[in-house]
Order: C-alpha cells, then sequence, then structure tokens
C-alpha cells in the first residue's frame, strides 16, 4: 500500500505505506474508528482510496469483519463459493475439521452459533490458498481450541509462502503469529508505530 487516503466526509486515513511479503503475516491494529475495516475494503477494491494505490502481486482473498454468508445457502456451499466461480474443485472436510465445523457443513447460517458461523467465512478465505489472504478480526468469538487451529493453520500456510495480513483488537493471539504489527491511531488515521519480532516476543504496546 502507497500513500493511501480515504475520507468520507471527514478525513479517516492519511499517508498509508505498508507492505506485506510473501511467507509473512502482518498485523494492524488499532482503536475502534481508526479505518481498518476501510483498509481492509481498500485492499479489497470495496471501497476506493482518494488517492494512493494498493498493488497486488498474486491472487487475494479476503474475510470481512462482517461474516457475509449467503443465507440460502448451506456453510458448505458458501465455503466452497469463491473457488466455485473460478471453477476450482473444493473440498472443505480437512480444513473444516481442524477448525472445529466440519460437522455444521451442512447446515444453513442461521442454524450454527456466531462462533461457527466467523469460522465459515474464514475458512472460505483460507480454502481460496491465495497469496495474500485478508482477515479482519479472525479471532472474535472463536473458542480457545479454534484459535489455536487458525493459528497452527496460519503459521503452517505462512511456511508455505501465504501471506497474511490480519486485523485485530487480541493481541495477545496476533503477536504470537504475526512478523510485524502497524499500529494505526488518530483521526485522520497515520501509521504510528510498526512492531517487529522482536517487541512482539516482549508484549509491547
Ligand atoms: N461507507 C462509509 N460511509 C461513511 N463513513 C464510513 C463508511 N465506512 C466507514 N466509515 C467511517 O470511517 C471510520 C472508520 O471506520 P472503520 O470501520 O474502518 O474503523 P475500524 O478501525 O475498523 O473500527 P473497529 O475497530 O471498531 O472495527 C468510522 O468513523 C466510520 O464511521
Amino acid at each position: 500500500m502507497k500513500n493511501l487516503r480515504k475520507s468520507f466526509g471527514e478525513l479517516i486515513l492519511s499517508g498509508i505505506s505498508l507492505e506485506v511479503k510473501r511467507g509473512e503475516v502482518v498485523g494492524i491494529v488499532g482503536p475502534n474508528g481508526t479505518g481498518k475495516s476501510t483498509l481492509v475494503k481498500i485492499i479489497a477494491g470495496v471501497e476506493k482510496p482518494d488517492s494512493g494505490e494498493v498493488i497486488l502481486r498474486g491472487t487475494l482473498a479476503v474475510a470481512y469483519q462482517e461474516d457475509y454468508l449467503l443465507p440460502w445457502k448451506r456453510i458448505r456451499e458458501n465455503v466452497c463459493l469463491p473457488l466455485k466461480f473460478r471453477g476450482r474443485d473444493c473440498s472443505p472436510e480437512e480444513l473444516a475439521e481442524r477448525l472445529g465445523l466440519k460437522g455444521y457443513l451442512d447446515l444453513y447460517p442461521k442454524e450454527v452459533s456466531g462462533g461457527n458461523r466467523r469460522k465459515a467465512a474464514i475458512l472460505r478465505a483460507i480454502l481460496m490458498d491465495a497469496d495474500v489472504t485478508v482477515l479482519d478480526e479472525p479471532f472474535t468469538g472463536l473458542d480457545t481450541a479454534s484459535i489455536e487451529a487458525l493459528l497452527a493453520l496460519i503459521s503452517e500456510l505462512k511456511g508455505r509462502g501465504n501471506a497474511f495480513l490480519i486485523v485485530s483488537h487480541q493481541l495477545d493471539e496476533l503477536f504470537r503469529v504475526a512478523d510485524r504489527v502497524y499500529v494505526l491511531s488518530g483521526r485522520p488515521a497515520l501509521v504510528k508505530k510498526v512492531l517487529g519480532r522482536e517487541e512482539l516476543g516482549k508484549g509491547a504496546v
């Protein structure tokens, strides 16, 4: 991201430049309303920045803060939808099992709990096996075992060269998996600090 600027009448984001490289997990933290989800939407192309640019080398998958599951489709069809659109095969069982979601694949979103809907939205993004996966608040509402499973999965995929950009308020979880964390704050929000591996290990912020 190069020098992104975005206003909704009021200036929200200014001069945001950050980079996620192959095989890296990069975190974004910051107070409510700073513009983190707006940044995610700009990366996804859902929102247009006023200026600046997002340069993507490879494929992108995004799990938004809202789950955006289609209520008339079962969890299995929901998580496979992006792959299906691309004409690719989809076998969600193994990853669903790891996330504790396997028993829910044949149910409709309204028939499963909020945490399981969250997991479905994350699984839908991860199944894409994209070069860059953006996860907005992936740990919210997940039980401890599911969080551990998700952290292990992210580390595994990172080892295979996949990159992740993760927005989260759950710093303990984020700091366990991130290589670097950008701290956004202020209005307009600016990158106030970049925390590296060593500082994260010491429980910075
Ligand atoms: N489409 C929109 N129209 C007008 N204002 C918007 C729009 N989208 C976001 N905003 C405003 O931009 C600001 C940043 O919102 P955003 O959701 O990006 O923050 P956030 O950092 O993700 O917050 P949180 O930590 O609460 O999830 C807020 O003041 C919000 O009201």
